[in-house]
């Protein structure tokens, strides 16, 4: 008989007056991965902070191992045996590996000072435990982010965690570091270790749970084995009805004597783009394919005047410019919806309405005076548009949740109305409802004859919206595929591997 080894009972919590979540049940097993899904909104980092004492709840119970738990801050949840790892890693760049995984519990000697010898001994002790090969003196800035995510996991285990939490872990790692994290994933639970899993990517769940549980607007709506689950029902549950199916290529009608409204000529900057030319024309959405590191964001944001350019040249409409800066971009028409959207996108201590007017304050302004009528009402059809769950415009976008955040930032770009429309990884983080939107929205941006460029790491969603995709490799554009000649997703993997 499995052995529940949490059990979380008519879990309750508002926010303000908000009821965010509705007498919620969830049990877990233990040595089980554990899919929490659901939609953007729906509740789950909610859930996920009470079990781990970053907010209190309003009402129910917790039971870890058969007894019932008051987690009332961070260490109450550790001293259970709880970890949670976040998107936004909670590592110190400018410390080493190990000081990182025995941060504020490093081991001391008789004198009571630090006992380096021993913390990266025992460091290197749970990294051979995972199979890994990260030096443990290593300082952390200098290891890819995919080693970031596995010192989080050294880091836990080093305190003794019994039950993991990780929240959308892939969400940063190329394919081969997503296997490894697999790995290990399989190795934590055959030691007996319970992870908690949160993503919106429906493959990896199907490859990697157990079990998953769905929540919809803070209330359960399902827990069942993946094994009887099918990813029709999955997204069913998510979204409370059933699916239009918009990861379907559709073939968009392109004239011949459409104008190129953005040429890149051997673009160079930094050391990660050597030489890229590519050129979008009006009405196009074109696709940029490539591994994590392959150069297509940093060539994106030297187009957008983020990075400085070394050499090469950049044409709109068909005029040589220069772009030294974002602001000079947004003049010439260009938008960029960033990869790191918090740090990058958006202003968390604003509402909803300010981060989205943001960019097109001149276009809702008379007078330097903003006219309040005009931009609420278009803030609010864009927040319907892209189903933003927000209680009003009014809200912080610091209290939204991370999928909705994402999508304020392409709410602003929308507005903007931008003639050349950049994306980077658009659909990440953003469930799976809401991706088929803005795929929807995508489409309809540029059959207004403007130009969207878009990166995607999710190759079923690139496929779906590019008339043409681009591969990028080392920082070269090495191909560029008409989407009607493609005939599979391999097809296109193999472009990327240069193969
Ligand atoms: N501190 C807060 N104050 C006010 N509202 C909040 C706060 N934290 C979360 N919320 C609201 O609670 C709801 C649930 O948010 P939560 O972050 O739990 O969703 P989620 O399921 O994790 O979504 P995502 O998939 O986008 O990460 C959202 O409507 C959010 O705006």
């Amino acid at each position: 008989m499995a052995e529940t080894i949490l059990k979380m009972s008519n879990i309750e919590k508002s926010f303000n007056g908000i009821n965010v979540l509705n007498q919620v049940d969830f049990e877990v097993e233990k040595g089980e991965v554990h899919a929490l899904m659901g939609g953007n909104g729906a509740g789950k980092s909610t859930l996920m902070k009470i079990l781990t004492g970053i907010y209190e709840l309003d009402g129910g119970t917790i039971e870890i191992d058969g007894k019932e738990h008051i987690l009332k801050n961070t260490t109450d949840a550790e001293d259970a045996g709880i970890s949670m790892i976040f998107q936004e890693f909670s590592l110190i760049p400018k410390f080493s590996v190990a000081k990182n995984i025995y941060l504020n519990r490093e081991p001391r000697n008789k004198f009571g000072m630090i006992d380096d010898k021993k913390m990266v001994k025992d460091s290197e002790a749970i990294i051979k435990e995972l199979e890994l090969k990260i030096p443990p003196r290593e300082i952390v800035e200098n290891i890819s982010v995919g080693y970031w995510q596995m010192t989080e996991i050294a880091k836990a285990l080093s305190k003794g965690t019994k039950i993991l939490i990780m929240d959308e872990p892939t969400s940063t790692l190329t394919k081969t570091e997503t296997e490894v994290l697999f790995k290990i994933i399989k190795k934590l639970k055959s030691s007996g270790i319970t992870i908690i899993y949160i993503s919106h990517r429906m493959d990896e769940i199907f490859q990697i749970c157990d079990r998953i549980t769905v929540l919809r607007n803070g209330k359960n709506v399902v827990t069942k084995n993946s094994t009887d689950m099918t990813m029709e029902e999955v997204i069913n549950s998510i979204i409370g009805g059933s699916m239009r199916s918009s990861f379907e290529w559709v073939e968009r009608e392109t004239s011949d004597d459409r104008k190129p409204l953005l040429e890149v000529e051997k673009l160079k900057s930094g050391h990660r783009v050597n030489d890229v030319s590519f050129t979008l024309f009006a009405g196009e959405i074109l696709g940029m394919a490539g591994l994590m590191g392959s150069g297509r964001s940093e060539t994106v944001r030297a187009i957008f005047g983020i990075e400085p350019i070394e050499s090469g040249r950049i044409l709109v409409r068909g005029e040589h410019v220069n772009i030294p800066s974002p602001d000079q971009a947004i003049k010439l028409g260009i938008g960029l919806v960033p990869e790191d959207r918090r740090s990058q996108g958006l202003v968390l201590g604003h509402s909803v309405k300010e981060n989205t007017i943001l960019p097109s304050l001149k276009k809702v302004s008379k007078k330097n005076l903003i006219q309040n009528k005009i931009a609420n009402e278009k803030v609010e059809r864009l927040v319907a548009k892209l189903k933003i769950k927000t209680d009003d415009i009014y809200k912080e976008a610091s209290l939204l949740s991370g999928g909705n955040q994402q999508k304020i930032v392409l709410a602003k770009w929308l507005l903007n109305d931008t003639d050349i429309l950049i994306l980077d990884e658009p659909t990440s983080g953003v469930d799976i409802g809401a991706k088929t939107d803005i795929i929807e929205i995508i489409r309809e941006i540029a059959d207004l004859g403007k130009a969207v460029l878009v990166i995607s790491s999710e190759m079923t969603e690139l496929l779906a919206m590019s008339d043409r995709v681009l591969v990028m490799k080392d920082g070269v554009v090495t191909n560029s595929l008409e989407r009607k000649r493609i005939e599979s997703e391999e097809e296109v993997e193999r472009a990327i591997q240069n193969e």
